[in-house]
C-alpha cells in the first residue's frame, strides 16, 4: 500500500466557517473582507502548524460565503459533508445571529473565534452563540483572546493561536478515530481486562468498530506463504544486519537452540508483514491472487494476545510489536503503527491519543515498580540523586515499546521522539544501535521469540497515560506529565536485574504537586489504573484533556495547570470552583461522542 493509503478514505479535513452580520446595505458589506481573512489567516495558521500523521499538512475548507444566517450555514455544511470536514471552526469580528449561524453538526467538534475588537462586537456573538450551544446541548469550544484588537490589525495573538492548535489538533485525532477499527488477534491475554473487548466504548465513543482475528490466522499466513516473498527476504537481511542479538539469560537447560533461534527469528520477521498486512492490507497479496488478504481491515490500531496460547508453543511478539510501533524498519523510515502487547485495547487507544495528538511513535509499558529513595538505598547502597531525588517509576514490558523510546533522536543535543518525517537515518541507527534483541524468557515465553531491551536517555519530558473502564462511569482517563530519568549505571543494573533484565526500560518520574494523587511519587504509582501506561514524548497533558473533553471522556487525575485546560464552554456551567467535577458532570450529561 502507498504510505497515503494507510487507511481507507480521505483525511478529514477542518471546515472554517466565517459568519457574519446579516444586515445588508452597510453593515455586512463593511464587514465582508474582514471576516473572510479571518477564515484565510485560521485556515494557513492550521496548514503551516499541523500534519496528519502520513506528514501532510492538515488541510481545511473554508465556506463559500460569510455566513449570514441559516441559508448560508446550511450551504457551508453541504460543502463541507461533501469535503469529509471532520471538524469546524467558526470565525467572526462581528455580531451575528447566534441560532441562524451556528453549526448544528453535534459529531463535529466545534470552536467559535470571537475577535476581540470594539468597533463591532465579535465577542458578543461569541458569547451569544455558546449560550445557544449549551441551551442546544451542542457543546462548542470558545475562543476569546485576551487583549483587545484594532479592526484592521491582521494578526491572530499568541493566546488564541494556542486555542485554535489546540482544538484543531484534538479535534483531528477525533476525526481520524471516526469509521477505522481496532483488530484483536486473538482475544484476552491472562486474564487482563484491558484485553476484553468493549464495543460499546469503541462504537459510542471513538466511532469505530471492531475487527477480530484468530491468531491461527498469522500460522496460516505463513504456512500457505501468504505474504510478500520479496520484501521477507529483504527484511530478513536488513535485520541481519541493523539488529544486535544480546545475551541468552535463561539457564543453560532453557535455552533455545541455535536452529530454534533462527527459525524463531524468521517467524517474527513474517510475523511483523502479515500482522501490518492484516491491519492495513497490501496490494501484493492480490497480485499473488489473495484479493480478500490485500484488503487489510482499515485498522488504526490492533493487539495481539500472544500470552498465553501463542507464547507457550510458537515464538512471542514482542519484535514484531516493537518493530511496528516503531518509526522505522526495513522500508525506511515511515509511520508508526499502533500495536498494542497482550491486546490491551484501552492502551492502545491511549496510544492512539498520544499518536494522533503529537504524530509520534508510542512507548506500551508496564507501569511497574515505584521504588522509593529508601528502597533504592537499601538495594543498591546508592543514593538517587536530581530528578530522581523523590523515587521513581519502572517502566518495563516484554513487547510493544517503541524503540523511539531510547531517546536516540536529538534536537538541540537533547533527546527527543519526533515525527517520522523529521527523523535521520542516523537517529535510526542510534536506536537500533542502542537495542539489543535477546532470547525471551523462556519461562515465559516457552516459544522462545525475542524481547526488544533498552534504556530510555534521560531528561526527555514525557507523559503517560491510560484509559480505564469503570462500570457504571464507563471510560475515565488518567494522566501524568513528568521525565525520563537514567540512573548511575550499577544503580540500573541492580535494579533491572531484579525484574526481567530482557525487556526495554524507562525510568520515570511525574511531575509532583504535592496535592491529591500527585501529592508524590508513589502516590501517582498507588493510583494508576491498571498495569498497563502509553507513554508520549512532551508533555501533551493539555492537549489529551481537550481530546477527552470532545469524546465525553473525564479525566480522574492530571498535572496539568489549571489556567492550560481547554474544555467546551458548557463545562463551566457545571461549575468552576472544582473543574474535575465538573468534567465528571459534563460527560455524564452529554454521554458519548456518537450515541
Ligand atoms: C511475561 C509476563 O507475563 C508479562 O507479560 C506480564 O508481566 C505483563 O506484562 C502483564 O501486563
Ligand atoms: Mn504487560
Amino acid at each position: 500500500m502507498t504510505e497515503n493509503s494507510r487507511y481507507i478514505g480521505h483525511m478529514p479535513k477542518i471546515g472554517i466557517r466565517p459568519t457574519i452580520d446579516g444586515r445588508r446595505k452597510g453593515v455586512r458589506e463593511s464587514l465582508e473582507e474582514k471576516t473572510m481573512n479571518m477564515a484565510k489567516m485560521v485556515a494557513k495558521l492550521i496548514s503551516d502548524e499541523l500534519n496528519y500523521n502520513n506528514s501532510q499538512p492538515v488541510e481545511t475548507v473554508i465556506a463559500d460565503t460569510c455566513i449570514g444566517g441559516v441559508a448560508e450555514a446550511t450551504k457551508a455544511k453541504a460543502k463541507f459533508d461533501k469535503e469529509n470536514v471532520g471538524v469546524t471552526i467558526t470565525v467572526t469580528p462581528c455580531w451575528c445571529y447566534g441560532s441562524e449561524t451556528m453549526d448544528m453538526d453535534p459529531n463535529r467538534p466545534n470552536a467559535i473565534w470571537g475577535f476581540n475588537g470594539t468597533e463591532r462586537p465579535g465577542a458578543v456573538y461569541l458569547a451569544a452563540v455558546l449560550a445557544a450551544h449549551n441551551q442546544k446541548g451542542i457543546p462548542a469550544f470558545g475562543i476569546y483572546g485576551r487583549d483587545v484588537q484594532d479592526i484592521d490589525d491582521q494578526t491572530i495573538p499568541e493566546d488564541v493561536v494556542e486555542k485554535i492548535l489546540r482544538f484543531a489538533k484534538a479535534g483531528i485525532a477525533v476525526a481520524m478515530l471516526k469509521d477505522k477499527s481496532y483488530l484483536s488477534i486473538g482475544s484476552v491475554s491472562m486474564g487482563i481486562a484491558g484485553s476484553m473487548v468493549d464495543e460499546g466504548f469503541f462504537q459510542d465513543y471513538l466511532g469505530m468498530r471492531n475487527e477480530y482475528v484468530d491468531m491461527t490466522e498469522l500460522n496460516r499466513r505463513i504456512n500457505e506463504e501468504i505474504y510478500d516473498k520479496e520484501e521477507y527476504e529483504k527484511a530478513y537481511a536488513w535485520v541481519k544486519q541493523n539488529c544486535a542479538f544480546g545475551s541468552d539469560t535463561n539457564s543453560e537447560g532453557n535455552q533455545r537452540s541455535k536452529e530454534q533461534k533462527e527459525e524463531d527469528l524468521k517467524m517474527n520477521i513474517k510475523m511483523t508483514i502479515i500482522t501490518r498486512d492484516l491491519m492495513e492490507g497490501n496490494l501484493k497479496l492480490a497480485e499473488m491472487g489473495y484479493e480478500e488478504e490485500a484488503m487489510g481491515r482499515n485498522a488504526i490500531a490492533s493487539g495481539f494476545q500472544g500470552q498465553r496460547q501463542w507464547t507457550d508453543h510458537l515464538p512471542n511478539g514482542d519484535f514484531m510489536e516493537a518493530i511496528l510501533n516503531s518509526s522505522f524498519d526495513w522500508n525506511g523510515i515511515r509511520a508508526p503503527y499502533m500495536v498494542a502487547t497482550e491486546n490491551d485495547t484501552l492502551n492502545a487507544v491511549t496510544m492512539l491519543f498520544g499518536h494522533l495528538l503529537t504524530n509520534t511513535a508510542q512507548v506500551f509499558a508496564d507501569v511497574r515498580t515505584y521504588w522509593s529513595p529508601e528502597a533504592v538505598k537499601r538495594v543498591t547502597g546508592q543514593k538517587l540523586e536530581g530528578k530522581a531525588q523523590d523515587g521513581i517509576i519502572h517502566l518495563l514490558n516484554s513487547g510493544s515499546a517503541a524503540l523511539d523510546g531510547t531517546g536516540q533522536q536529538e534536537e538541540d543535543g537533547k533527546p527527543v521522539m519526533k515525527p517520522y518525517w523529521d527523523i535521520t537515518k542516523e537517529e535510526v541507527n542510534k536506536s537500533l544501535q542502542a537495542t539489543k534483541w535477546r532470547p525471551a524468557n523462556t519461562e515465559y515465553f516457552r516459544g522462545g521469540g525475542f524481547s526488544s531491551n533498552f534504556k530510555s536517555k534521560g531528561d526527555m519530558p514525557v507523559t503517560i497515560a491510560r484509559v480505564n473502564l469503570v462500570k457504571g462511569l464507563g471510560p475515565v482517563l488518567q494522566i501524568a506529565e513528568g521525565y525520563t530519568v537514567e540512573l548511575l549505571d550499577e544503580v540500573h543494573e541492580i535494579l533491572n536485574n531484579r525484574t526481567d533484565p530482557t525487556w526495554p526500560t524507562t525510568w520515570f518520574v511525574p511531575n509532583v504537586t504535592g496535592e491529591g494523587a500527585f501529592r508524590d511519587v508513589y502516590t501517582v504509582m498507588n493510583n494508576w489504573g491498571a498495569n498497563h501506561c502509553a507513554m508520549s514524548y512532551g508533555h501533551i497533558g493539555a492537549d489529551l484533556i481537550t481530546l477527552a473533553s470532545m469524546l465525553r471522556i473525564p479525566v480522574n487525575m492530571h498535572n496539568v495547570k489549571d489556567e492550560n485546560l481547554f474544555r467546551p464552554s458548557a463545562w463551566n456551567m457545571f461549575g468552576t470552583q472544582d473543574p474535575e467535577a465538573a468534567d465528571y458532570r459534563a460527560c455524564q450529561i452529554y454521554g458519548p461522542l456518537y450515541r
